[in-house]
Formats: C-alpha cells, sequence, structure tokens
C-alpha cells in the first residue's frame, strides 16, 4: 500500500498563445484561473506519521504561487509556450528539489474544463 498527500492552490495570470485554430483570440493578452494540484507518493515516517509534514508543503507551494499569481507567464521564458502541459512541467521542476516526493502534478483550467496531469510511474 502506498499513500498519496495532495495540497491544492490557484492563481490568476494572463498569457497569449500561438495556435492554429482561435488564433486571434488566443494572439490577445487574455487571462486565466489556474488550479494546481500537487500529490506526493510515499510512507509516512513511523515516528512522525506523516509523509510530510503539510506545513512544509505548503510552504514549497506558496513560494511557487508567488511566482505565478499576477503573472504575464510569456515574460517566464523557464516556461516556453503557456500551456497546461508546459505549465505542469514546469511546476514539476520548480517542487522537485523541495518535494523529492512528488508523484503528481494536475493544471486545470475549471472555467474552461481544461485538465492536464503529469505524473511518474
Ligand atoms: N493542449 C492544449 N491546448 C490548448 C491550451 C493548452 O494549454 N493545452 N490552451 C489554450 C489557450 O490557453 C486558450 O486560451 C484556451 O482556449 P479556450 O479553450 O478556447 O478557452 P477560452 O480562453 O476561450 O475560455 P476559458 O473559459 O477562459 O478557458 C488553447 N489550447
Ligand atoms: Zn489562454
Amino acid at each position: 500500500m502506498i499513500y498519496e498527500l495532495t495540497q491544492e492552490f490557484f492563481f490568476d495570470a494572463a498569457h497569449t498563445l500561438e495556435r492554429t485554430i482561435e488564433t486571434d483570440s488566443s494572439r490577445r493578452i487574455h487571462g486565466h484561473t489556474y488550479h494546481v494540484l500537487v500529490s506526493l507518493r510515499g510512507q509516512p515516517d513511523p515516528k512522525s506519521g506523516m509523509l510530510m509534514d503539510l506545513g512544509y508543503f505548503r510552504a514549497a507551494l506558496a513560494k511557487l504561487r508567488d511566482k505565478l499569481d499576477h503573472r504575464f507567464l510569456d515574460e517566464i521564458p523557464e516556461i516556453g509556450p503557456a500551456t497546461l502541459e508546459n505549465l505542469c512541467a514546469y511546476v514539476w521542476r520548480e517542487l522537485e528539489g523541495e518535494l523529492p516526493a512528488i508523484a503528481r502534478v494536475t493544471l486545470e483550467r475549471r472555467a474552461g474544463g481544461d485538465r492536464c496531469t503529469l505524473s511518474r510511474d
């Protein structure tokens, strides 16, 4: 049996996107509310009973949120084109140092019903 511990946060950000459909509206600067779910996987420490203290987990996510909330994502070159797929990869890269048990990252734009998940295994 394995445990999965999940935290969620959201951020609001703007971007543009080059596409071959709906080109004009995508090229215009527009914004989305993104919900980010991050899961850690593993076994709890027998003494603490925790996979990771949620205090440390939340602190790592808060630092990342500061880099994304109310930003123009086109100005963050490490993301590349600001798609859900690239944002999942960016979030993973940003967190894996502090959260080595990271196992799944999901980005959602709930207003449009869009969701993308990156997972290990
Ligand atoms: N595979 C992907 N396709 C698209 C992505 C993506 O991240 N991955 N992103 C977009 C754009 O961000 C686009 O702005 C979303 O377009 P759309 O679905 O038409 O939604 P709207 O912006 O019109 O409406 P919301 O309710 O704000 O989502 C396109 N394709
Ligand atoms: Zn968009």
